[in-house]
C-alpha cells in the first residue's frame, strides 16, 4: 500500500495550478493543469504541428522504450470555456510523485486550440474526474487516480491549493497537518462523472446562512467560483461600486476597500471565501477596478466551485465514501 505527494505551482492571480509529472522511459518531464472536473490525461506531442507548439514541453513516444500505441483508439475534447484538443493514445508509464502506474493511457495532443497553444507553462491536462466521462474512443480509459488508487492505502486524494504559492496534490491519505478544526463531509453525486455537491445555502459577509441549495462540482481546473446568478447579484449588491461590466464579460468593482467575504455551506459546516479573494485580478495597470472571482454560472448547468473556492480549504476527493470533505486551514 503506498501513498503520495506532490507540489502544484499557482501561475499569476492563481488562474491554474500547474504539476509536474514524468511520462515513459527515460522520463520525460512536463507540467499539466491537474483537473478534478475533466477525466483525459492528454499531452502536447511531437505528433503536433510545430505552429501549435510555443514553449510547451512535449511527449514523444519514440522516445519511449516503454511506449505502446493503442492502435485505433483517439480521443477528442470540448471544455466548458469553447477550448479544445484532440488526438491519439499510447500506453506508456506515468509518475506523479512516489507514484508509478505502468499502463496508464497518455492521450497525444495532434491538434489544440489556441488557448492552449498561448499558455507556454502549461504542457496537457491530467484528468481527476470520474472515468466515465472520458474521451478515448471506441474504449474509454481510466484516469491516473483510477489505475493508482488499488494501491493506494485509502481510494483518496486531497488538494491543498494555496493563493498565489505552491500548493499540494496527496494520494492515498489525509495529512492531519494540513488541516485546522473538523472536516464537513458531503456525499458526492457522481452521475454526470464530476465530483457533485449540494451546498444548503450561503451567506454575504457576515450574515447568518440564507437556505438556497446549490448544485455544483468541486473543480480544480476552473479558475473561478461560478454561482447562480441571483446568488451573485444579492452579493454584487453588497460591493460598492460593483457593476456587470459586458466588455470584461462579468462583474468588476474598486479593488479597495476589500470586499465582504462569501460564505457557503457544506453539510453542518461552512467554508468562508475571504473578501480578498474575492478580488480576483485587478483589469486596469492603475489597479483601480478588479474584476471578481465570483461571477455567474448562467449557461453551464451547474455551479462550479473552482480554484477561488478551493484555496480557502483542504478538500477531500474521497471515491472510497463518494464523498467530499471541506476543512478549513
Ligand atoms: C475550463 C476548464 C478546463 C480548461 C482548463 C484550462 C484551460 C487553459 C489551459 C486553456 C486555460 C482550458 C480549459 C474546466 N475544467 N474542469 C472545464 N472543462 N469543461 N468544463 N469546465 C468547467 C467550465 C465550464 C464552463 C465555463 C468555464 C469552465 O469557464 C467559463 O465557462
Amino acid at each position: 500500500r503506498q501513498t503520495g505527494t506532490v507540489e502544484t505551482d499557482a501561475e499569476k492571480h492563481d488562474v491554474e495550478y500547474l504539476t509536474p509529472i514524468s511520462i515513459g522511459t527515460p522520463p520525460q518531464d512536463l507540467i499539466v493543469d491537474f483537473d478534478t472536473g475533466s477525466s483525459d490525461l492528454w499531452v502536447f506531442s511531437t505528433e503536433m504541428a510545430a505552429k501549435d507548439i510555443k514553449g510547451q514541453a512535449v511527449y514523444d513516444p519514440n522516445n519511449s522504450s516503454t511506449s505502446e500505441k493503442l492502435q485505433g483508439s483517439t480521443w477528442q475534447i470540448t471544455y466548458g470555456d469553447g477550448s479544445s484538443s484532440s488526438g491519439d493514445v499510447y500506453l506508456d508509464t506515468v509518475t506523479i510523485g512516489n507514484l508509478t502506474v505502468p499502463n496508464q493511457a497518455v492521450e497525444a495532443a495532434k491538434k489544440v486550440s489556441d488557448e492552449f497553444t498561448d499558455d507556454p507553462n502549461n504542457d496537457g491536462l491530467l484528468g481527476l474526474g470520474f472515468s466515465s466521462i472520458n474521451t478515448v474512443q471506441p474504449t474509454p480509459q481510466n484516469t491516473f487516480f483510477d489505475n493508482v488508487k488499488k494501491n493506494l492505502d485509502t481510494p483518496l486524494f486531497t488538494t491543498d491549493l494555496k493563493h498565489g504559492a505552491p500548493g499540494s496534490y496527496n494520494f492515498g491519505y489525509i495529512d492531519p497537518a494540513a488541516y485546522i478544526g473538523n472536516i464537513s463531509w458531503t456525499p458526492v453525486d457522481n452521475s454526470q462523472g464530476f465530483w457533485g455537491f449540494t451546498s444548503p445555502g450561503y451567506a454575504v459577509g457576515t450574515e447568518t446562512l440564507r437556505n438556497h441549495s446549490i448544485s455544483g462540482i468541486a473543480d480544480t481546473g476552473t479558475t473561478l467560483l461560478l454561482l447562480p446568478k441571483s446568488i451573485v447579484k444579492a452579493y454584487y449588491s453588497e460591493v460598492q461600486g460593483a457593476q456587470y461590466d459586458s466588455s470584461q464579460g462579468g462583474y468588476v468593482f474598486p479593488c479597495s476597500p476589500t470586499p465582504p467575504d462569501f460564505v457557503f455551506g457544506v453539510n453542518n459546516g461552512i467554508v468562508t471565501v475571504p473578501g480578498d479573494m474575492v478580488l480576483y485580478a485587478p483589469i486596469d495597470s492603475a489597479n483601480q477596478n478588479c474584476f471578481g472571482g465570483i461571477q455567474s454560472d448562467t449557461g453551464i448547468g451547474f455551479s462550479i466551485f473552482g480554484d477561488v473556492a478551493l484555496k480557502t480549504s483542504f478538500v477531500v476527493f474521497d471515491a472510497g465514501g463518494l464523498q467530499l470533505g471541506w476543512a478549513a486551514k
